[in-house]
């Protein structure tokens, strides 16, 4: 469950008080997510969410990622819109934690999402990147190559517990991710934690996108490699190649990629693989026994580090080439 900050009745009303938004209805904490506390909120008005930012979240990024929702929105996109209090701001304090409200989406998240809804999440999120162009603020990706190696330091020495072959896979991924990691490849706002919990839909439709809290400024396509390891493995660890082509040929046709960017997909995907194993394993450590928080399991993203590796061409993904 992720309310590690509860509030009171009284925190809550004062701090509305300071929005249009009518007058407190009810409120309840949202189980799901991991990293922030969040908060379904009822006014006479209508429903928001209300997030306290914890541990991972830098106070100082909070104008991006609310800069940012409120400029794909203006453009498009469908996703959270910050709501502004009478003096015009939008991130405040509660609880003695910084916290925004932003308007409540329709939708729900997929527990098995189909290629219907890769091709869906493809094009959402060329567009995403087509809307993204031109935004002023920049934010650099906290959890990349230069950070990976740092975050291994702090819990290799647990990694053997969860499987002896964990610790020499990551060293040897680390160092061909250090020698071969492509950095000339076209950079614009990403999403960067694009998985089936921060797609919602209605039906077979995307209705939007949520949790802007890991978007920073990258390559393009390495969000596609965080969404090809998200959402086209089945929970056998086995690469669906169906759902793979949907999402790549959905994202293609919105916003063609270049022979450079398709071929750094091997090892994009292989780093993004790396990455969430990265942050799985340290939270997997670092959180206490008992806490109501779903650890989620580090050893999937071994086995999709595995596929990685083992990609020769990337018609392996589905692409046609
Ligand atoms: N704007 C929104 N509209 C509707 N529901 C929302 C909205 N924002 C968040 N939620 C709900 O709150 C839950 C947790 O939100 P979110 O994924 O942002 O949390 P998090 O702690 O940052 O999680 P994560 O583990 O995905 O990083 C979502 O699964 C969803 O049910
Ligand atoms: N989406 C991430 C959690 C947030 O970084 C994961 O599944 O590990």
């Amino acid at each position: 469950m992720a309310v590690y900050t509860d509030i009171t009745e009284a925190e809550l009303r004062a701090f509305l008080s300071d929005y249009d938004v009518g007058e407190l209805q009810s409120y309840r904490g949202i189980a799901e997510g991991v990293e922030n506390s969040n908060f379904l909120v009822h006014t006479t008005t209508g429903q928001f969410i209300l997030t306290l930012y914890e541990k991972r979240v830098n106070r100082d990024d909070l104008p991006f990622f609310l800069g940012l929702m409120q400029y794909l929105a203006e453009r498009g996109v469908s996703c959270p819109l910050p709501v502004h209090r009478r003096d015009g701001g939008t991130l405040g304090e509660l609880a003695g934690r910084p916290a925004a409200m932003v308007t409540f989406l329709e939708g729900i998240w997929l527990r098995r999402p189909m290629p219907v809804h890769c091709a869906e999440v493809g094009r959402g999120l060329a567009e995403m990147h087509l809307a993204g162009e031109g935004f002023g603020l920049t934010r650099r990706n906290s959890l990349t190559l230069e950070d990976w190696r740092p975050l291994w330091e702090k819990s290799k020495d647990h990694a053997d517990a969860l499987d002896p072959a964990l610790r020499p896979e990551t060293e040897a991924s680390l160092e061909r991710l250090e020698a071969e990691w492509p950095r000339d490849l076209p950079e614009g706002v990403i999403h960067a934690d694009l998985f089936p919990d921060n797609v919602f839909f209605l039906g077979d439709s995307l209705s939007g996108f949520i949790d802007f809290y890991f978007a920073c400024n990258d390559a393009l396509v390495y969000d596609l490699a965080v969404c090809l390891n998200a959402w086209c493995f089945e929970r056998d660890h086995a690469f669906n190649l169906t759902k793979g082509r949907a999402l790549l040929a959905a994202y293609n046709a919105t916003r063609p990629l270049s022979d450079a960017e398709i071929a750094a997909l091997p090892i994009l995907s292989m780093g993004a693989a790396l990455r969430f194993m990265l942050t799985r394993l340290y939270d997997w450590v670092m959180t206490p026994e008992g806490s109501l928080v779903v650890k989620k399991d580090p050893l999937e993203y071994l086995a999709r580090m595995r596929f990685h590796k083992a990609i020769r061409s990337v018609t392996e993904y589905g692409l046609d080439r």
